[in-house]
């Protein structure tokens, strides 16, 4: 059961305004983030992300709206007492501590005594998969590794939210996909309020309870990770998602009439112009003599199946399938198309 206190707003950006010359980088952004919820923002580059992290954190002033921690306007708060922890790309460790002293150096400003301090560091560190490295010299460290400690010295001082800016950006897939699923452990465990930043979306969509999908400072939808998956609000966020079979549509009844020819949509769809989306399972590969008949463009190996891109007759777009590795037609041939409702979407038209 869900009690009162997790619902409750830890931080809440009302109607966030900052320019740069004539160009709103956050236009009128409204946001809340629950205690104990990890929200991911995503979004392409330059749509707002970081300057909506560095606004929260009160690094980047307002020239409009408002900041809110625990219902407290931070508006005159300086950044140091936000209470907020703070990872950014550039990941800036303390050159001249080693990886413990990096590590401890909140929980040190927070008077922690040794021992607790000590453990927490030996606990951060086996967390992020550098057990043992405390008494390491910064400088002696990758790239990858230097983003691990900064991930472990955010962490450290268990701060009321925890703003992450690309925090797994330059590990490898495999550390990556590990570190996701412990950080979301993690987070469940100590009850942290995350905001992150990605320009992942698997990433995003592991570890956050809600994300975030911005497009020119503006929120282009809010959701969780399954509705944003299911039901993109825009053509823009499902071909963000990687959805690229999207095109005008008309709705008449079951059909609508689009630039493949008729498509079937699902039961109680509205009539009327829109946008359609037909994810990649909705598109059925016949040896029927019925069907739109394309051209195999190119075949991708995807590990589990075979991405493929169709070229249909009449410049219509381009079809992106999914096809088993055995048997899956080859480039060059020539396929039948048929759509599936379940797995189509109908977008607002644009
Ligand atoms: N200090 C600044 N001065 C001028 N323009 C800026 C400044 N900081 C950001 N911008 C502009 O504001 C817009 C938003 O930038 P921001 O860094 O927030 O985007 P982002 O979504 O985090 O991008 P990325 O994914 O590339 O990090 C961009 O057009 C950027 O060029």
């Amino acid at each position: 059961m869900t009690s009162p206190l997790s619902k409750r707003a830890l931080l809440r950006v009302e109607d966030a305004t900052v320019r740069f010359g004539p160009r709103a980088a956050l236009d009128a952004v409204t946001l809340e983030v629950a205690a104990h919820e990890t929200v991911c923002v995503l979004g392409p580059s330059g749509s707002g992300k970081s300057t909506l992290l560095r606004a929260v954190a009160g690094l980047q002033p307002l020239d409009g709206g408002r900041v809110l921690l625990d219902g407290a306007d931070q508006g005159a708060v300086p950044a140091h007492r936000r209470g907020v922890g703070l990872m950014f790309q550039d990941h800036q460790l303390f050159p001249q501590r080693d990886v413990g002293g990096n590590v401890a150096f909140g929980p040190r400003m927070h008077k922690v005594p040794r021992e607790r301090r000590e453990a927490r560091v030996r606990e951060l560190l086996d967390l992020v998969g550098l057990p043992g490295a405390a008494g390491r010299a910064v400088g002696t460290l990758s790239g990858g590794e230097q983003q691990r400690v900064a991930l472990a010295r955010a962490l450290a001082p268990e701060p009321r939210l925890l703003m992450l800016d690309e925090p797994l950006g330059q590990l490898d897939r495999s550390l990556r996909e590990r570190l996701v699923v412990e950080l979301r452990e993690l987070f469940g465990r100590l009850g942290t309020t995350v905001l992150a930043v990605t320009h992942d979306q698997g990433e995003a969509f592991a570890l956050a309870d809600r994300v975030v999908v911005m497009r020119d400072g503006r929120i282009a939808q809010t959701g969780t990770p399954l509705d944003v998956w299911q039901r993109p609000a825009s053509a823009f966020v499902a071909r963000f998602l990687g959805f690229e079979n999207v095109a005008d549509a008309v709705v008449a009844g079951a059909y609508a009439d689009t630039p493949w020819g008729k498509v079937p949509v699902p039961t109680g769809s509205p009539s009327g112009p829109c946008q359609i989306l037909v994810r990649p399972a909705g598109v059925r590969l016949t040896d029927a003599s019925s069907g739109l008949r394309c051209t195999v463009l190119a075949r991708t190996f995807r590990g589990s199946h075979l991405a493929l891109t169709l070229a249909p007759p009449d410049a219509a777009p381009r079809i992106d399938a999914a096809a088993p590795l055995r048997g899956a037609p080859e480039v060059g041939a020539e396929v039948a198309v048929t759509f599936t409702p379940d797995e189509v979407v109908l977008l607002p038209a644009e």
